[in-house]
């Protein structure tokens, strides 16, 4: 297993198989020598290359990994040693597959807080909210482990005692996709009903997020899977081309933007490939004034300000009821303001960095654009600089709050993928409606009120995957994910998800004599 992180003190660790204690891992220290690929069960150093990248800490701007991107033969070495697995594992019984998957989630549930910690150091969010991305991981497996020794299928009775059945059978060799934002849910997301299901799994994680997936792979070996069953591949766009062509590759799951999606939906089209494609979004959030006032400013800042606003369902169009508009967004400024931000490993940290500079550079020039087009900032919006000198060169910034927007400002219409949240009055519910959904995207959205017939009419009305009513960004793994319009199709989590990893057989039993018209 495990990290091997470390200040020169801890070094021989990075040669033991021994995980490293969480509390000597902090800030400014890790750095990560083992190989990044995971194949065969076990790590290794890719066979061909496709270039090199680098892996940051976002809360000190320092490299912690250097690694070689999977070329062409690599992706066929992984493919075929999940092909291999598949051959292993579609023999195994639900009840023998879901073992192991409980297994793998105990083992998760056991190293939370090392996952967690290995989470925040690469991605930048606060540990506080990394433990609760690792819930949801363990839980995903738990759920699905659950599901795996009753999925079956149906008996039909035919005429003169003939009989079919169907029979639901894995894929075979699925790839997963990551974004850098939920870098070990989303491998668990996808590589839980996938693997539940007989399928064997590839994953290519962001380059931006390479290392925590590892985590995952030697817990599922550990727990028992069949080596090559979840192997990884390192690389971006070029190894997640070579995967998406791959002839034995049955289907691809992408979580990431919308113009990638529509890349890989185009090469899979190639090989009639099943895909399933979790996209971007820019949700809104309706807010009217019979809310309860003080859930509907928690709800508003956990639609904005998770993972420091990089999160794909974010309810980042905030529509006000007029009535209520200047005590809802005086609260939101106040509670913003004390959103403590810094070092993401410290346990009363709430926001840490943006994932790289560039992107932080990104989020400031839409600020920017918004007050050139003119909305109001009412607070943040610019970069912070912690005061701890070993945080410096990190990418961080002030949560943002908006005001005097209107529907056609590129702040209120494009997804901005950090912490800003652009306040919008409006006066009916029919008003509303119209305008929540005058949008390409489809993923979330959300009303406050305490009307509950309003509430689900509105819901109802709302074109989006994903619906909360009176709270908002929870994550409980029952519940199907996923998108409307250019936000995708396909869903992750609940029990529809086992449709999306499996394929049904008709089998057609006749009993009597075949009748013949000729
Ligand atoms: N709907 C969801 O569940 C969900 C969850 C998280 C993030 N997202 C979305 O992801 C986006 C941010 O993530 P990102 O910047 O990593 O997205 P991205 O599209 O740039 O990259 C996502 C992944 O695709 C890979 N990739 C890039 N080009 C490729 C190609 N041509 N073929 C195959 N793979 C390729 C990348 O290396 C990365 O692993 C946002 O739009 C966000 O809304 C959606
Ligand atoms: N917790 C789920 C968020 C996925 C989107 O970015």
């Amino acid at each position: 297993m495990l990290l091997r992180a470390r200040s020169a003190a801890l070094a021989p660790l990075l040669r033991t198989l021994r995980p490293v204690p969480v509390a000597a891992m902090s800030t400014g220290t890790f750095v990560v020598s083992q190989p990044l690929n995971y194949r065969g069960g076990a790590r290794v150093e890719p066979a061909d290359a496709s270039g090199t990248e680098k892996a940051f800490e976002p809360a000190t701007g320092r490299v912690i990994a250097t690694f070689t991107c999977s070329g062409e033969k690599e992706v066929n070495l992984a493919v075929a040693d999940a092909k291999a697995a598949f051959k292993i594992w579609r023999q195994k019984s639900g009840m023998e597959r879901c073992r192991i998957l409980l297994e793998a989630a105990r083992i998760i549930r056991e190293r939370k807080d090392e996952i967690a910690t290995v989470e925040t150091i690469n991605n930048g969010k606060s540990i506080f909210e990394a433990r609760w991305d690792i819930d949801t991981s363990w839980q995903c497996l738990e759920y699905y482990a659950g599901l795996a020794g009753s999925m079956a299928g149906e008996h039909i009775q035919l005429p003169g005692g003939s009989f079919g059945y169907t029979r639901r059978e894995p894929l075979g060799v699925c790839v997963g996709i990551g974004a850098w934002n939920y870098p070990f849910q989303i491998a668990c997301w996808k590589s839980a009903p996938a693997l539940a299901c007989g399928n064997a799994m590839v994953f290519k994680p962001s380059p931006f997020t390479p290392v925590s997936v590892l985590l995952l792979a030697e817990i599922y070996t550990e727990a028992g899977v069949p080596p090559g069953l979840f192997n990884v591949v390192q690389g971006g766009a070029a190894t997640g081309q070579f995967l998406c062509q791959h002839p034995d590759v049955a289907k691809v799951s992408f979580t990431g933007s919308v113009p990638t999606g529509s890349k890989i939906m185009e090469t899979a089209a190639k090989g009639i490939k099943s895909v399933t494609l979790e996209l971007g979004g820019k949700s809104p959030l309706i807010i009217f004034s019979d809310c309860d006032m003080e859930n509907a400013v928690k709800g508003a800042l956990m639609a904005n300000f998770l993972t420091q606003g990089e999160v794909c369902c974010n309810g980042t169009r905030v529509f006000v009821q007029k009535e209520i508009l200047d005590e809802f967004t005086r609260e939101v400024v106040k509670r913003t303001e004390k959103i403590k931000i810094g070092d993401p490993l410290l346990e009363d940290t709430r926001m840490g960095p943006l994932i790289n500079r560039p992107h932080l550079q990104r989020v400031l020039g839409f600020v920017k654009l918004a007050k050139e087009q003119g909305a109001k900032v009412l607070c943040g919006g610019d970069v912070h600089v912690p005061e701890d000198p070993k945080l410096k060169d990190g990418y961080y910034m002030r949560p943002c709050v908006l005001t005097n927007c209107r529907d056609d400002m590129t702040c209120v219409k494009e997804e901005i993928f950090g912490p800003v949240m652009s306040i919008l009055p409006f006066d009916t519910e029919a008003e509303v409606l119209e305008r929540a959904n005058d949008t390409t995207f489809g993923l979330a959205a959300g009303v406050f009120t305490r009307d509950i017939q309003r509430a689900h009419r509105v819901v109802a009305e709302l074109q989006a995957g994903m619906c909360f009513i009176n709270n908002y960004n929870v994550s409980p793994v029952e519940l199907p994910f996923g998108g409307y319009k250019k936000s995708g199709f396909g869903r992750e989590n609940g029990r529809v998800t086992v449709e999306y990893y499996s394929q049904l057989k008709t089998v057609c039993v006749e009993m009597g004599d075949v009748e013949s018209a000729f």
